[in-house]
């Protein structure tokens, strides 16, 4: 994205939550984005999901740019080249594992390439589990399941929004080892938004957002060199 700025119009007055942000998320990259609370964060994550719309500036998505487009061309958009990971992991209780793994394809009215969704289904490890229901899994399994949904359309970026939050640090080190793998296996871009420094180190590289502004970086991050930024950006 580049020169993003976006706007709040709230009654008290304006909020600018994105006060210029250019970057670029290679392809085959993972990338976290930390910052404080309040520092735009899940405005940053909307944008670049065409959830949201910048006030200014522009937002690609693997060579297509976003501006102007219809709603209805967003949403197709989103559906075919994003996949989201999220906290609460947002399975369809109903459903069974393979079921929700491929309810992407079902809303896009694309066939199943069986030789991908088996590779998903192994990369995530729930080969033996596809017709459990999600109640009958841990959190852990249920965002590896959540992750193989995110990956079944191929899209060109999977955001993960605080993707550990939910589950204890063994659980979460298996999650974000899965993610590390599948941008070293798949080719997958990956860009995470987190609290956790050790969460943000298993990124290549560590975006430091404050007050609207990427004010840092750090490439090849460790849990120490995170949360050091952080400290000096006010937060613990
Ligand atoms: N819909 C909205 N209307 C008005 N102001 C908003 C809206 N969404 C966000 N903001 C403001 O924009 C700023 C950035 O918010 P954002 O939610 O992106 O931060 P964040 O870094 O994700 O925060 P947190 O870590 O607490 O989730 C904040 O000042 C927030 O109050």
């Amino acid at each position: 994205m580049g020169e993003v700025y976006r706007t709040y119009d709230s009654g008290a007055g304006k909020v600018t939550a994105l006060q210029g942000i250019s970057v670029e998320l290679a392809k085959g990259s993972f990338t976290a984005v930390m910052g404080p609370s309040g520092s735009g964060k899940s405005t940053f994550l909307h944008c670049a999901a065409g959830l949201d719309r910048p006030s200014s500036g522009e937002v690609w998505l693997g060579g297509t740019s976003l501006s102007g487009m219809s709603e209805n061309r967003l949403t197709r958009l989103r559906r075919e080249r994003v996949g989201f990971v999220f906290q609460a992991y947002n399975l369809l209780s109903a459903l069974t594992v393979q079921d929700n793994i491929t309810m992407p394809l079902r809303l896009n009215g694309t066939a199943v390439d069986r030789g991908w969704a088996e590779q998903v289904v192994f990369q995530v490890g729930m080969a033996d589990r596809l017709h459990h229901r999600p109640a009958e899994l841990s959190g852990g399994q249920q965002q590896r399941v959540a992750i193989a949904r995110a990956l079944i359309t191929r899209p060109d970026l999977v955001l993960a929004d605080e993707p550990t939050g939910a589950l204890d640090s063994r659980a979460g080190a298996q999650v974000l080892s899965l993610l590390r793998d599948t941008v070293a296996a798949l080719g997958q871009t990956v860009l995470v938004v987190t609290h956790d420094p050790v969460a943000a180190s298993y990124a290549q590289r560590v975006l430091f957002l404050a007050d609207g502004r990427l004010v840092d970086s750090l490439d090849a991050p460790t849990p120490a060199a995170v949360a050091e930024r952080m400290s000096r950006l006010g937060e613990r």
